[in-house]
C-alpha cells in the first residue's frame, strides 16, 4: 500500500481518531469533529461503480462516530442512497459492481468491503424506505434473524422481543397482540417493527434508508422520536431527502453532491455556519 493509500484516520485505539492521517481531498477541507469522539467505522477514499460502469461514489472519506446518528443529505442522484448501501454490501446482489477503498469496522479494523456479503449483513442492519415486515406474526418478526444465528430458547426470545419492542417504541402498542399477522398493523408500526426486527440481532451499524418517505407525519414524527432515542445505543446512518429531519434527529450530517463529500460536521455546526459555498447554497435552498 503506497503513502497515498493509507486511511485517512487513525483506529480507535489510537485515541484522536476521527483526525486525518493526511491531508484530506479538497472536498474534505472543511469538516471537524472532537478527537474524543470514538469511531465505530472508518471510510477511506470509497469508490463505487455499478455494473453498467456508472460511478456513482468518487473518493470519499468520513468517520462514523459511534452510538450517534449521522444523516446523509443532498440533491437526487448525489449518491447517498448508493454510499449507505456500500455499508452492508447490498450492491453485491448485482453483478458487475465494483468498490476501491475501503470501509473499516472499529475496533477489529476489518474492512467489510473485503469479508463475505452475508456475515457484513448479519453485522449491519438495514431498514428500507417502504415498511417490509414479513407476512408472518409480530413475534416471529422480531426473532426471525435471531433463529438464523440459531436462537431457540424461548425465554431469551422473548426477552429480546421485549426489549427490541421496547427500544423501537412499539411494545405498549403491540405487547397485547404479539401472535397476530404484522400485516394488521398501520404503516408507521410496521416500519417501526422493521427497526425493533433489525436491532433484535444488535447490530454494529443500523442503516435506515428514507425510513419514514412512506409515512404520513404523525408516523414519521415517531419514528423520528425512536431514532432520536437510538443515539447513545446504536450507530445509525440515515439517508433522508429532508434538512429539517437531518437537523432534527442527527449529531452528524455528510453533505453529498455528484459522487463526492463535500462537507461533513457535527449537524448544529453544518446547519449554522456551514462552511463550504456548496453546502450554503444547498440548505438555504439556492440550489437543489
Ligand atoms: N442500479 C443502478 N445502475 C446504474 N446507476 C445507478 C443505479 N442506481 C443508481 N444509479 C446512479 O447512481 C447515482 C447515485 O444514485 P443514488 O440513488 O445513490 O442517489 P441518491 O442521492 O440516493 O438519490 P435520491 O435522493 O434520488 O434517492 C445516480 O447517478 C444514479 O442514476
Amino acid at each position: 500500500m503506497s503513502m497515498n493509500d493509507m486511511p485517512k484516520f487513525q483506529t480507535a485505539v489510537q485515541g484522536d481518531q476521527n483526525k486525518p492521517r493526511s491531508k484530506p481531498s479538497e472536498h474534505l477541507d472543511h469538516w471537524y469533529l472532537e478527537p474524543t469522539s470514538p469511531t465505530r467505522a472508518r471510510v477511506s477514499n470509497l469508490k463505487f461503480w455499478y455494473g453498467d460502469g456508472t460511478q456513482a461514489i468518487d473518493d470519499v472519506s468520513m468517520p462514523l462516530v459511534d452510538k450517534q446518528v449521522t444523516a446523509l443529505i443532498g440533491p437526487s442522484g448525489c449518491g447517498k442512497s448508493t454510499f449507505l448501501r456500500c455499508f452492508n454490501r447490498m450492491h453485491d446482489l448485482y453483478p458487475g459492481v465494483k468498490y476501491s477503498g475501503e470501509i473499516n469496522l472499529l475496533p477489529e479494523d476489518e474492512n467489510l468491503i473485503n469479508l463475505d456479503p452475508n456475515i457484513v449483513r448479519m453485522r449491519v442492519g438495514m431498514v428500507f424506505q417502504k415498511p417490509n415486515p414479513f407476512p408472518k406474526s409480530i413475534y416471529e418478526n422480531v426473532i426471525a434473524g435471531l433463529k438464523i444465528r440459531g436462537i431457540t430458547k424461548r425465554s431469551l426470545l422473548d426477552e429480546i422481543v421485549e426489549d427490541s419492542l421496547t427500544k423501537a417504541a412499539l411494545w405498549d402498542e403491540v405487547k397485547d397482540r404479539l401472535h397476530q399477522s404484522a400485516l394488521s398493523m398501520s404503516g408507521g408500526q410496521q416500519q417501526r417493527l422493521c427497526i425493533a426486527r433489525a436491532l433484535a440481532v444488535e447490530p454494529e451499524i443500523l442503516l435506515l434508508d428514507e425510513p419514514t418517505s412512506a409515512l404520513d407525519p404523525i408516523a414519521t414524527a415517531k419514528v423520528e422520536d425512536l431514532i432520536n432515542k437510538l443515539a447513545g445505543d446504536v450507530t445509525v446512518l440515515i439517508v433522508t431527502h429532508n434538512m429539517q429531519q437531518a437537523a432534527r434527529i442527527s449529531d452528524y450530517t455528510a453533505y453529498m453532491y455528484l459522487g463526492k463529500l463535500i462537507e461533513y460536521n457535527r449537524t448544529n455546526d453544518l446547519f449554522t455556519g456551514p462552511k463550504c459555498q456548496r453546502t450554503e447554497d444547498y440548505i438555504t435552498g439556492r440550489f437543489g
